[in-house]
């Protein structure tokens, strides 16, 4: 299938959502990304999405914030976003301690503890019914009790929990069939003395540049560098460079995403090395096989680098195996899934 003929308005964003009011996008047959079959019990109000915004669970159309929370007036917070498939939720811990890992730089104090958030974000996840969920946690430093208060002291600061049906960086038909991305002329990636990548936050102005001038030079993504030259990130993927049999990813100024370090583990499972390290851009066009690699989008084979084929332009074998092997995960009973509570009283 090429991109032309998928039927897809490839807007700006780099999120593909499903269809308003529908819970599942389409599949292509036989793959190995299939959605649960079930049917929401529209009686409940959260059905198909529920949220927690102080201290209270609301249907997720309901969930509203403070306009004066400093997470929005100075993106001045940390988030992330965890995944349910086939009714679970997929390294949820790794995500929290990566989460407070960020909040911890940022001198950020979260006002619950690990435990407690996974709670709130399974509850959502049971009160949502989707067996097939995107669940964003965002720490904020929320907001003081004068409006608009500056002093960083005198705020209070927030968790906000939502889940809601899958929003794909890739949907499932690139994750199969693959994708094409560019390297941004105009904009390069935040370094780590600006707005630290590693910490998981909503400055998206890079990658926001680049989701547009990928779209303009006619590609679905852009894949940014960095000041140095070297390979950073793209807007909402880790990218992961194949070379004779070899995987490599950057080290620097880029999320230590919970999806890369999960096909950095199936690589090694498979005695294929993998390694964290500078990527040149002189290896990223190079590179035998490319991967985009997150929660919203698995693991995507790039077939397609600045109009150029990448290796023989199809997905690539080694893509192709851990990609299958990531989804497999989602099914495998393993300390790596929680499965989530859907008899829960509404
Ligand atoms: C900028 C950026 N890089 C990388 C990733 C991938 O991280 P993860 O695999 O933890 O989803 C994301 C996820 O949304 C992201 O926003």
């Amino acid at each position: 299938m090429t991109l032309a003929d998928s039927g897809t308005d490839f807007s700006t964003s780099n999120l593909v959502a499903v269809e308003p009011g529908a819970i599942r996008e389409d599949t292509p047959p036989g793959s190995v990304i299939q959605y649960s079959d079930y049917e929401l019990d529209t009686s409940s109000p959260y059905a198909g999405g529920a949220a927690w915004i102080e201290g209270e669970y609301v249907p997720a159309s309901e969930a509203r914030i403070s306009i004066f929370d400093t997470g929005f007036g100075h993106s001045d917070l940390t988030y992330t976003v965890a995944h349910v498939w086939h009714g679970n939720i997929f390294r949820l811990a790794d995500h929290i301690e990566r989460l407070l890992d960020g909040a911890r730089k940022l001198r950020l104090a979260s006002p619950y503890d690990e435990t407690e958030i996974a709670e709130i974000a399974k509850r959502c996840v049971g009160l949502s019914q989707l067996r097939e969920a995107y669940v964003n946690i965002t720490l904020t430093r929320g907001y003081g009790k004068r409006k608009g208060e500056k002093d960083l002291s005198k705020l209070t600061s927030q968790i906000y929990v939502y889940a809601i049906p899958y929003l794909w960086a890739f949907p499932p038909y690139e994750q199969i069939f693959g994708t094409s991305a560019v390297v941004p002329r105009h904009v390069q990636r935040a370094g780590r003395n600006t707005i630290d990548p590693t910490i998981k936050n909503y400055q998206w102005g890079d990658l926001t540049a680049a989701s547009f001038e990928a779209k303009d030079r006619g590609a679905r993504t852009g894949i940014l560098l960095d000041a140095d030259g070297c390979v950073a990130e793209g807007p909402g993927f880790n990218v992961v460079v194949v070379k004779d049999g070899a995987l490599a990813s950057p080290s620097r100024n880029a999320l230590p995403g919970i999806t890369r370090k999960t096909v950095f583990e199936i690589a090694h499972a498979r005695g294929i090395s993998a390694e964290l390290r500078d990527v040149t851009s002189r290896e990223l066009y190079d590179a035998d096989e490319l991967m985009a690699v997150t929660t919203a989008g698995g693991v995507t084979p790039i077939t397609s680098l600045d109009g150029a084929a990448v290796g023989d332009g199809e997905p690539g074998p080694i893509t192709v195996a851990i990609r299958d092997r990531f989804w497999a995960l989602m099914d495998e009973p393993s300390d790596l899934i929680d499965t989530i509570r859907y008899d829960v009283d509404r």
